[in-house]
């Protein structure tokens, strides 16, 4: 027997016209939402921090962890991150042309091709021969970005000085189910800011002692060394990685950069 059913009490085309008018409204609050970015750029070039690098990456993962949040179980989180990456992503190209530097083998692999174009959008990729030739174009156009997976050759040329002030400044993906540890690693010279609920990333020439404060959230080896990140934002400065580097002078270690902690969901 069949379920009698109601007839629908408005038309398909009425249904749809209520959709084309929120797509106005969402069009419409694009365009205002890129208005706006273009006094962001100026105040930027006014005060002189264009001069460095637009990206903000503090700024932009507290953007996707409130609105995530916010969202909650009315619009996926993972939509929520599509949509405003691509915002973001576009809005940080309106301020300056930036480009992403990588070795030819890295963006051979296609799932790292695919991570960054869904967290940079349109953002164009510059291919080079080595790790090392993209962390030296990188300190040479601190506006740009270097990509690297986490498992290639990288640390030697960082530890060379290839990378000149740039540091890491976030990890890919950035949002995901929990997984041991990150794939890329994005190294620049935006200004680290605090958003609390930060990483600080080290390389050292061995394991950190059992008995340092810190857990690190995940470790990986790169050739010889140790890379560890540690929760926090941490400085070299101050404790507890003074205190780690006085006494353990041996580990050597070297503070790579502070970044956002990647928004963890449940798949
Ligand atoms: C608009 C800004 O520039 C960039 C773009 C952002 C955005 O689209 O919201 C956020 C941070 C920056 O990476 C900003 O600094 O606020």
């Amino acid at each position: 027997m069949q379920t009698p059913v109601s007839p629908p009490q408005e038309s398909l085309a009425d249904i749809r016209r209520e959709i084309d008018r929120i797509d106005d409204g969402i069009l419409e609050l694009i365009a205002k939402r890129l208005d706006v970015v273009e006094r962001v750029r100026a105040y930027k070039a006014g005060t002189g921090s264009l001069g460095t690098s637009p990206i903000r990456p503090g700024r932009e993962a507290q953007i996707l962890r409130r609105l995530i949040d916010q969202a909650g179980d009315r619009v996926p989180a993972d939509l929520c991150f599509r949509i405003w990456r691509a915002l973001i992503a576009t809005a940080s190209l309106k301020q300056a042309a930036i480009r992403i530097h990588g070795s030819a083998g890295f963006f051979a692999s296609p799932a790292s091709q695919a991570l960054l174009r869904e967290y940079f959008g349109p953002t164009a990729l510059a291919e080079h021969p080595s790790e090392a030739a993209a962390l030296k174009t990188v300190a040479a156009h601190p506006g740009d970005l270097a990509a690297v997976a986490l498992d290639g050759p990288w640390a030697t040329a960082w530890l060379e000085g290839h990378a000149g002030e740039a540091q890491v400044i976030g990890v890919l993906p950035f949002i995901g189910a929990a997984s041991p540890r990150p794939e890329l690693l994005i190294f620049g010279h935006a200004e680290p800011e605090q958003t609390g609920t930060d990483e600080t990333l080290v390389l050292t020439d061995g394991q950190l002692p059992r008995d340092f404060a810190l857990q690190p959230l995940w470790q990986a080896k790169t050739g010889s060394l140790q890379l560890s990140s540690l929760p926090g934002f941490l400085s070299e400065g101050a404790a507890p990685l003074v205190g780690l580097t006085r006494s353990n002078g041996s580990l050597a270690l070297s503070v790579l950069g502070r970044y956002p902690s990647p928004i963890e969901v449940r798949s």
